[in-house]
């Protein structure tokens, strides 16, 4: 079927003074689709308060109904009620890399055969180590050899879950995937990564961290290797904290006008990689504080942002928004560390370093990373690659750079579901 066409290009708001406001964000894609998980593995009803209602959400939602949980997604608090594991069922992951690879483990579990697919760019993104990792734990798995969507697992009811080893240097996920529905296995699961390192290690640490929450015991002592004993799963009362990585683009606006944004509910502690943002934007000149109300970033003179040089492996996921800031800074910048977020929505780096050029930054692309000098940019279109991130990239410079027109705003519906009506509220439209 041919894709849908685009709507038109939407042009991005434009700071005309310093921005003052203050923002309540919804709630984390990755803590919701760990909680969604979980709460259909645990031994009773669970309750998902603030849940985040985005296209990744829901397609995680209708992914464990269809394996026979009961998902109600009616209110803003949302309850799972775990189901008989059933099958035959046909799973949509979307552009979702945690249901492409937090579900499987799960289907496993079913009696049935459950047929994965997804967006046509996810037919790209890697799932190989994980059916490779189920495959050695027992699991039947059909696909065409290449390591990608489609492909189906044929479930038996049980896994027998034991030691694997696998290379997650393309993906965290590959290794909470494993643990999350590990510990439903047999002999729950002891996972080995064998390779270059692991990006994005604290998603590793948010997983480790919710299940243990829920009672099970996990043995991350050694580096390299998790181990999550088998045992039941205690049911979910959780309220989600607001998404810190999509907190960049807000925050990313007081950086670019001048202004201060204050993004509500900051937590004092979090596993979130969104997390990061405060040390980012200090080290790119802003003041960033705790008030009673959230975090609050106010932005240095326009014209006098600080260029970065930073390794971002471990928060890779921000790459998109940083070098947005870094093409609009004034002195040089260096992103290393991020090879990986070629595996993400787009080849992140190339979508970058295309974009930000066609509007005028002067930016080079390197296998791991992005270099900037400062060079002044000029409106154009900024396409998005079906990417939220990029679409966020976008927004960050249209409203420093007269005249930018951003193609799909509506792609941020992935972890969003009103971006663009969140976004252009602060410019009083
Ligand atoms: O586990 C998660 O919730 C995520 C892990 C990271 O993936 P990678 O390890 O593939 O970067 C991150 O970039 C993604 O947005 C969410
Ligand atoms: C990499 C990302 O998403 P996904 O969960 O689809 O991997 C992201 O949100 O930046």
């Amino acid at each position: 079927m041919p894709d849908a066409p685009l709507p038109d290009p939407w042009p991005a708001p434009r700071a005309t003074g310093p921005v003052e406001a203050t923002v309540g964000l919804p709630g984390s894609k990755s803590l919701t689709n760990r909680a969604l998980v979980l709460a259909a593995l645990a031994d009773g009803p669970s309750v998902v308060r603030r849940a985040l209602r985005s296209r990744d959400s829901l397609l995680m939602a209708a992914a464990l109904t269809g394996l026979g949980s009961h998902v109600d997604t009616s209110a803003d608090d949302w309850t799972v009620t775990p189901g008989a594991f059933a099958g035959d069922t046909d799973v949509d992951c979307g552009l979702a890399g945690t249901v492409m690879r937090f579900v499987p483990p799960v289907a496993a579990l079913s009696h049935g055969t459950v047929s994965f697919d997804g967006d046509p760019h996810m037919r790209t993104r890697p799932i190989g180590e994980v059916l490779l990792a189920l495959r050695h734990l027992g699991v039947e798995v059909d696909d065409d050899g290449r390591g990608a969507l489609p492909f189906r697992l044929h479930g038996r009811g049980s896994v027998r879950g034991g030691r694997v080893v696998l290379d997650a240097s393309q993906s965290s996920q590959f290794v909470s995937a494993l643990l999350l529905a590990g510990v439903r296995y047999d002999e729950g699961v002891d996972v080995r990564h064998d390779g270059k390192p692991i990006p994005s290690l604290p998603h590793i640490d948010m997983t480790v961290a919710m299940l243990r929450e829920q009672g099970v015991e996990v043995d991350d002592s050694d580096a390299h290797r998790w181990a999550v004993a088998p045992g039941p799963l205690r049911a979910l009362d959780r309220t989600i904290e607001p998404d810190l990585s999509n907190a960049g683009p807000f925050l990313a606006l007081a950086a670019v006008s001048g202004g201060s944004v204050t993004v509500r509910d900051w937590p004092s502690e979090t596993t979130q990689a969104g997390d990061a943002w405060g040390e980012l934007l200090t080290a790119m000149g802003c003041a960033v504080e705790r008030t009673p109300d959230g975090l609050r970033v106010t932005g240095p003179e326009p014209g006098t942002l600080q260029g970065l040089d930073v390794d971002l492996h471990d928060v890779g996921e921000l790459t998109p928004v940083v070098a947005a800031l870094c093409a609009l800074a004034s002195t040089p910048s260096h992103l290393r560390g991020v090879g990986h977020i070629r595996h993400h929505e787009t080849d992140r780096l190339a979508a970058l370093a295309r974009e930000l050029g066609g509007l005028g930054a002067d930016v080079t692309e390197h296998p791991d990373g992005l270099s900037f000098r400062p060079a002044p940019l000029h409106g154009g279109l900024f396409h998005t690659y079906a990417d939220h991130r990029m679409a966020h990239a976008g927004v960050v410079v249209g409203a420093a750079v007269d005249d930018v027109l951003v193609e799909d705003v509506a792609t941020t519906a992935k972890t969003f579901t009103d971006f663009a009506g969140a976004w252009s509220a602060l410019f009083g439209r």
